[in-house]
């Protein structure tokens, strides 16, 4: 998949059938749509996802929103399904875009579009004012099919980011799973820590989440890692330590079953499957070790 960040560097030629939004969490309705895509490509047609990188907006509002997913998660997510990913900053020039001149300049003259899917409430151009009866009018002068996609339902509720981000939020792993159709994880570089968890004879991979990934509540979590391709089931806790550190910062420390092996520096995907506790400040490290191993004990006995 060829990744295209500046407009300017799509030089394809060749027709395109594209998607166009903002792709946080590539969730199920997401995913609907890039099947759409790709079952439009040929030899002659490129499946291309087109995603607005919200950050620069954010960043002009002054605004801390947290996303679902990284870029470099959208990136390795969509890798090997489509022939493009466009990860278009969503800049003072694009937002200010008129919505008939993105179609004609953008979508027609530069990406060839041949053939474009989009959900029904998808919106586009200065404020807003595109949507899908715009790109159904101009369809037939610019000669491209329009296909809008009914929203992927999830209990009779529409899935979108927004309402996954609740879910996460409040913890609701199984659910978030649902909804994006894959497990909500976090990645990092596994780090030192203060080698305090050998000594209580649970040692756990520290990783910092990524500052603008959304995180759950802070606790215990039963988890899948993988690690150098390899899956394996554990137990994680999401937060600050409050029991043995001061200093604030969160951090996911895992303890992966059946694992022994040293993996400082390397890039591990923590799966966050279920919430078990929240975090909590123990008097006593012992304590905080009894309760670790009745925490091992309880996951394991679930089998998750
Ligand atoms: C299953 C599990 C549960 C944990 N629960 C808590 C907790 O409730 N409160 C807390 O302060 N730390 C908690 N921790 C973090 C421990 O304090 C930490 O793993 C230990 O101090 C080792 O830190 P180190 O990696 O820096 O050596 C938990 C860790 C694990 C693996
Ligand atoms: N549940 C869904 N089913 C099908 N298509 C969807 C669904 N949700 C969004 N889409 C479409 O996918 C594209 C990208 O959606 P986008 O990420 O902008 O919206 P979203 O998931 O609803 O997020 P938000 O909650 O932030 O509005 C758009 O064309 C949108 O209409």
């Amino acid at each position: 998949m060829q990744y295209v960040r500046e407009l300017e560097c799509y030089q394809e030629q060749r027709k395109a059938a594209v998607t166009l939004g903002k792709f946080d969490g590539l969730h199920r309705g997401h995913q609907k749509l890039v099947s759409r895509v790709k079952a439009h490509a040929s030899k002659e047609v490129v499946s291309v996802v087109f995603a607005f990188d919200m950050a620069p907006l954010y960043e002009r509002l002054g605004k801390q929103k947290k996303s679902l997913m990284t870029g470099k998660e959208r990136y390795e997510h969509l890798d090997g399904q489509t022939d493009y990913l466009i990860d278009c900053p969503f800049t003072e020039e694009i937002s200010g875009m008129e919505a008939e001149t993105f179609i004609k300049e953008v979508l027609v003259d530069q990406f060839h579009a041949a053939y474009i899917a989009v959900g029904t409430d998808f919106h586009f151009g200065h404020e807003k004012r595109g949507d899908i009866h715009m790109l159904k009018q101009y369809a037939g002068i610019y000669g491209y099919e329009l296909e809008v996609v009914d929203k992927e339902l999830y209990q009779g509720r529409e899935i979108s980011s927004t309402y996954i981000k609740e879910e996460v939020r409040a913890g609701h792993m199984e659910v978030a799973r649902e909804l994006l159709g894959y497990p909500y994880a976090m990645s990092g570089v596994v780090e030192h820590g203060r080698k305090l968890g050998r000594k209580l004879g649970i040692p756990t991979m520290n990783i910092t989440p990524d500052i603008g990934k959304l995180a759950p509540p802070n606790g215990v979590y039963a988890c899948r890692v993988r690690i150098d391709g390899n899956y394996y089931q554990g137990i994680g806790n999401l937060g600050n330590k409050p029991t043995v550190d001061a200093d604030g910062k969160l951090i996911l420390e895992v303890n992966v079953f059946s694992f022994d092996r040293e993996t400082y520096g390397q890039t591990i995907q923590v799966e966050l499957l279920s919430f078990v506790r929240p975090e909590r400040k123990f008097a006593s490290v012992e304590e905080l070790k009894s309760q670790m191993e009745a925490d091992i004990a309880a996951i394991k006995r679930r089998e998750l």
